[in-house]
């Protein structure tokens, strides 16, 4: 029963939710593969991937109702046929199992008990194969039970988990947790990752992530709109160049930080903006400020706000604003914002905007990159429950609504264009949660966006640069200052 695993098309970047997937499946399946076939492709290399991953050990492999089970059935025996010593838990009884997973089921003879919690005692490897895609509502009863043991006992050391397709309980499209998941060391999945395996927390329930090529049909709908991308250069590369002989500042983009309350945050844009590559950036503030921001920055531009934003951006050739970090949200900051977006060049709008346009439409302006983290996201679109919807579908809609590219910050930045567009951010690291990297994220969009970037690509973008620039740093305690120098 072993099949060659047919290598298909590049699916490294495409995310397809649990329906999409299926269509795959019944693509392929209509197009003369059987879905038996698929489940052996998938059960046989997850367990190439467990055997990889883990010594040989007492297995326990929790098997659910449906093909999720299925597959388990198929690792079951492949672990077995390696000479691992494994034992089939299933939930319900063998006469329920339908289609594919009764067939893999048939081919199981070795031991097989009642899906019970007591039997995670005495496993060092759980495989858990209880609910995959067809995870419909929250888990509860024995499985729930078996789950949380395994918790504890993988907790103390004493148990490896490996997860087929994703961790039980975790839904595939929003990574929310549906009553509940156990940890795993390894999630094996099927073609491609899906949004759960990067949102929060089911990328962190997930452990490391593998995928299996079961030789889905390449012509199959779903794989040309997928529902989310993962953030990746192939999206942005080919139009952002590098500078060349026939370059001068202003082709660079010359990028405007409008400064408000608090002139660190706008520093930090303007400093991160510089090491992104923008030819110019000069930072408006309030006068008083003007010495300070301008102390350590010689290569910078610095003076009060102009009388008249509009004829200023013209005049100096301005390509791209941003406006937001450190401005406060008194009538100062509401009036320039409101010029700011008047001046109908692209801009990256965050932190004090998302507070003084919440709840309300923004004013018309040029287009613009939105970067609101989850608590300012709430703010300024206040109907759209992000828990409920789940990230994709919520900023995706938040974007629609704006008619703008929304960045929704957190350890799974999500990007969505207005477009239908949407892209998620993978291992951000969590040294990024400390004051001022946002102010950094915002002056890095900006910057390209100056060097001609259409916002969804800039954004895209400036979240990976800051993410690879928080890895090379390292360390255990990032300085956003330091973040900015690194970009
Ligand atoms: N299609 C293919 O060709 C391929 C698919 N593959 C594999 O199939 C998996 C998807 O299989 P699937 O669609 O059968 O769904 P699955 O995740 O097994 O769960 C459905 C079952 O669980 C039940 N159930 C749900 N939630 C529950 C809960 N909380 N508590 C209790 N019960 C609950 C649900 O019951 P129902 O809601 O119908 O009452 C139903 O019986 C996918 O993840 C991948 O591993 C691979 O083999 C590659 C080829
Ligand atoms: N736990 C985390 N893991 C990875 N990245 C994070 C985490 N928390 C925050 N970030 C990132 O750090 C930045 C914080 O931005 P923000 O909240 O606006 O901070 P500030 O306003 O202090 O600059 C964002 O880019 C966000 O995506
Ligand atoms: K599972």
């Amino acid at each position: 029963m072993t099949l060659p695993i047919d290598t298909g098309p590049t699916t490294r970047d495409a995310l397809l939710t649990c329906e999409q997937m299926a269509a795959c499946d019944r693509f392929t399946i209509d197009n003369g593969t059987t879905g038996f076939t698929l489940m052996l492709r998938a059960g046989q290399g997850a367990a190439r991937h467990i055997r990889r991953a883990f010594r040989p050990g007492r297995v326990l492999v929790a098997c659910g109702p449906g093909n999720n089970g299925g597959d388990g059935f198929v690792i079951a025996r492949d672990l077995r046929e390696h000479g691992w010593d494994v034992t089939v838990a299933l939930l319900g009884a063998v006469s329920s199992l339908k289609g594919d997973a009764a067939e893999a089921a048939a081919h199981w003879d070795g031991p097989m008990a009642a899906l019970s919690a007591e039997l995670v005692g005495s496993a060092d490897i759980l495989v858990d194969a209880l609910f995959g895609a067809g995870l419909t509502r929250p888990v509860e009863g024995a499985a729930a039970e078996l789950l949380a043991r395994a918790a504890g006992r993988a907790a103390s050391g004493r148990l490896k988990v490996a997860a087929v397709d994703v961790p039980s309980g975790v839904h595939g499209d929003t990574g929310q947790v549906l009553g509940t998941a156990c940890p795993a060391d390894l999630t094996v999945t099927f073609h491609c990752r899906k949004p759960g395996h990067l949102l929060q927390p089911g990328a962190e329930l997930c452990g490391g992530v593998r995928v299996v090529d079961i030789g889905i049909d390449p012509a199959a709908p779903a794989m040309a709109s997928p529902a989310a991308r993962v953030i990746a250069p192939a999206l942005w590369q080919d139009r952002l160049l590098p500078a060349g002989p026939a370059d001068h500042k202003y082709t660079r983009g010359h990028v405007l930080v409008l400064g408000g309350a608090m002139p660190g945050a706008a520093r930090l844009a303007a400093r991160s903006a510089r090491r992104m590559g923008a030819g110019l950036v000069t930072v408006c503030t309030p006068e008083e400020a003007v010495p300070l921001v301008a102390g350590d920055a010689p290569g910078l531009i610095v003076q009060d706000i102009p009388y008249d934003l509009g004829a200023f951006v013209s005049a100096r050739k301005v390509a791209a604003i941003v406006v937001g970090p450190g401005l406060g949200t008194g009538a100062y900051a509401w009036r320039l914002v409101e010029a700011a977006l008047a001046c109908t060049l692209p801009i990256v709008l965050d932190a004090d905007v998302f507070s003084l346009f919440a709840g309300r439409r923004l004013p018309d302006g040029g287009p613009a990159v939105l970067t609101p983290h989850g608590g300012e996201f709430g703010r300024l679109f206040p109907k759209i429950d992000v828990r409920e919807s789940g990230r994709v579908a919520a900023v995706s809609r938040a974007a629609e609504q704006c008619g703008h590219t929304v960045l929704l910050k957190g350890p799974d930045s999500t990007v969505a264009a207005p477009d239908g567009r949407c892209a998620l951010l993978d291992g951000a690291p969590a040294t990024l949660a400390t004051g001022g990297t946002g102010d950094v994220l915002a002056g890095a969009v900006a910057a390209l966006l100056g060097r001609g970037l259409p916002p969804f690509e800039a954004a895209c973008a400036g979240a990976w640069f800051h993410r690879e620039a928080a890895r090379r740093l390292g360390g255990t305690a990032l300085l956003a200052e330091d973040l900015a120098d690194a970009l």
